[in-house]
């Protein structure tokens, strides 16, 4: 029954000749006129798959036959300055339709095509079938300035899970950098993304400032694609968790850069806690409404404050309103700590540590309805001084030391699906991969990056302008 128990791969041949018993005598002058006509028919197909390639050789051929070889440099030279021409004309669509296409191509016959079959069994994503080897159909390939997006096919049995696990493997495979694997809206297929050049490897200076903050979509850096990566503070809170040097300031800088806009008009208030002594965020003094730093106890009662103002303002909005809207007389809140582990787990008195971790789980647990937001950084992301993860909803990984902490941090499943926060090099300050609750790919981005200069002159112009403004209080012991 040949339609049935088909398996939708591509089919490799046990050996190149399968010479079968014949059936019939066949005379032996016969065999060599086969060959030559299933070679012609297979020289075809190619031809025809190819037509990218053999149509502009065939015409090459023919008006050097027809008319010699400075009739065809010349045809050439118009090309090539028609080519030069579109690209100084208009770079963007020469670059989307004219170049991209014919790398993705070159890519996908030179890189892709040649190894497919070896490295698709090497990686484990080959199969057989009642004595024959299938191989996933490669479907198109896509390209970038950085990145190759290979479209394939998957084998029944496997899952985009599957392929995400051997997509690092497959990358290395393919010679190339980093490989991840994203879902497409076709359940039998799945996107394979490799970076050919790391978009993310110069520094991203401080980006502008809106006057007006965008709550759903702050600008904090940019994404691998070149888009710019936007946050949604609207209904979230941030986690930031990386090792020393990964650039955890640049992240809670960005952010801070992006909300003083808000700051000025009095449409944000922050409230920030900066455990180890002050020194990550004190050149933003001027920016802030609250800044506590060294005392566990008063960094205790300015987190009961936060909850005393999140309580009033929830019996305010009882029955009136189901989400808080920021207005300069009723602003955001939003309470930035760096080091929450100082807060939750290094402190030596167990009656400041529990005050401090129910005023944060509640600030976690029913602030973001009312406008209360935590933005909190972590070094050392082990499940005891996290117990609090899951109330964040935007999660943001910069580099970490071990590959367990990914999915710690990410959730799990993080670093299969391609958040591979224990790659990034220590060089790449300031990159990471943001996931994002309900999305199931995590997106890698690089913030922004604001010097000591930068983030004094931030404190200049944005500083607390508001009438009902007071200067901001430092809370010591
Ligand atoms: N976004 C960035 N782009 C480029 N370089 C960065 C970026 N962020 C940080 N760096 C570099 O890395 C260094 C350490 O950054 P930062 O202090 O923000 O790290 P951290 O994770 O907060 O460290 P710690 O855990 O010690 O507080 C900076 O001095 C800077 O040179």
């Amino acid at each position: 029954m040949p339609l049935i128990n088909v398996i939708p791969g591509e089919k490799i041949p046990v050996a190149p000749m399968n010479l079968r018993l014949p059936v019939w005598r066949v005379p032996g002058w016969l065999l060599p006129l086969w060959w030559l006509a299933r070679g012609l028919v297979r020289l075809t197909i190619l031809a025809v798959r190819y037509w990218w390639l053999t149509g502009p050789a065939v015409a090459a051929l023919w008006v050097y036959a027809r008319y010699g070889r400075l009739i065809l440099a010349g045809v050439v030279l118009a090309v090539t300055v028609a080519c030069v021409a579109w690209w100084r004309w208009h770079p963007a669509s020469w670059l989307r339709f004219g170049w991209y296409p014919v790398v993705a191509r070159w890519r996908r016959l030179w890189v892709y095509r040649r190894r497919w079959p070896s490295i698709m069994a090497t990686c484990g994503l080959a199969t057989a079938f009642a004595g024959d080897r299938y191989v996933p159909h490669l479907v198109k390939v896509r390209c970038d300035r950085y990145v190759d997006e290979v479209t394939v096919r998957m084998l029944p049995g496997q899952l985009p899970d599957d392929w995400a696990r051997a997509a690092q493997r497959l990358a290395y495979a393919f010679r190339l950098r980093d490989g991840q694997a994203r879902t497409t809206d076709r359940p039998d297929r799945v996107v394979l993304r490799f970076l050919r050049r790391d978009p993310l490897a110069a520094t991203v200076a401080p980006l502008p400032v809106p006057d007006v903050p965008d709550f759903t979509a702050l600008v904090l850096g940019v994404r691998e694609d070149g888009a710019p990566y936007r946050l949604r503070l609207t209904g979230s809170h941030v986690l930031v968790a990386g090792a020393t040097n990964s650039g955890k300031g640049s992240v809670l800088w960005s952010l801070i850069a992006a909300l003083a806009g808000g700051v000025r008009s009095g449409l944000v208030e922050l409230w920030v806690f900066d455990p180890k002594g002050g020194m990550e965020l004190a050149a933003g003094l001027p920016l802030f409404a609250r800044f506590a730093y060294d005392d566990p106890e008063s960094m205790a009662g300015v987190l009961e404050e936060a909850v005393k103002r999140m309580r009033l303002r929830a019996a305010r909005l009882r029955g009136v309103a189901r989400q808080h809207t920021p207005t300069p007389d009723d602003p955001l809140i939003v309470v930035v700590v760096d080091e929450l582990a100082s807060l939750t787990a290094y402190i030596s008195d167990r009656k400041v540590k529990e005050r401090i971790k129910d005023a944060l789980s509640l600030l976690l647990s029913q602030g973001r309805a009312v406008g209360v937001r935590v933005i909190a950084a972590l070094q050392d992301p082990r499940k005891d001084v996290l117990p609090f993860r899951d109330l964040f909803p935007t999660r943001i990984g910069l580099r970490l030391t071990e590959p367990e902490q990914c999915d710690l941090v990410l959730g799990d499943g993080a670093r299969d699906r391609g958040a591979t926060c224990d790659q990034i090099p220590e060089s790449a300050a300031g990159v990471g991969y943001v996931a994002l609750d309900g999305v199931r790919e995590p997106v890698r981005v690089r913030f922004s990056y604001l010097t000591d200069d930068h983030i004094r002159d931030l404190g200049r112009t944005y500083r607390r302008l508001c009438a009902t403004d007071q200067e901001p209080q430092e809370e010591t012991a």
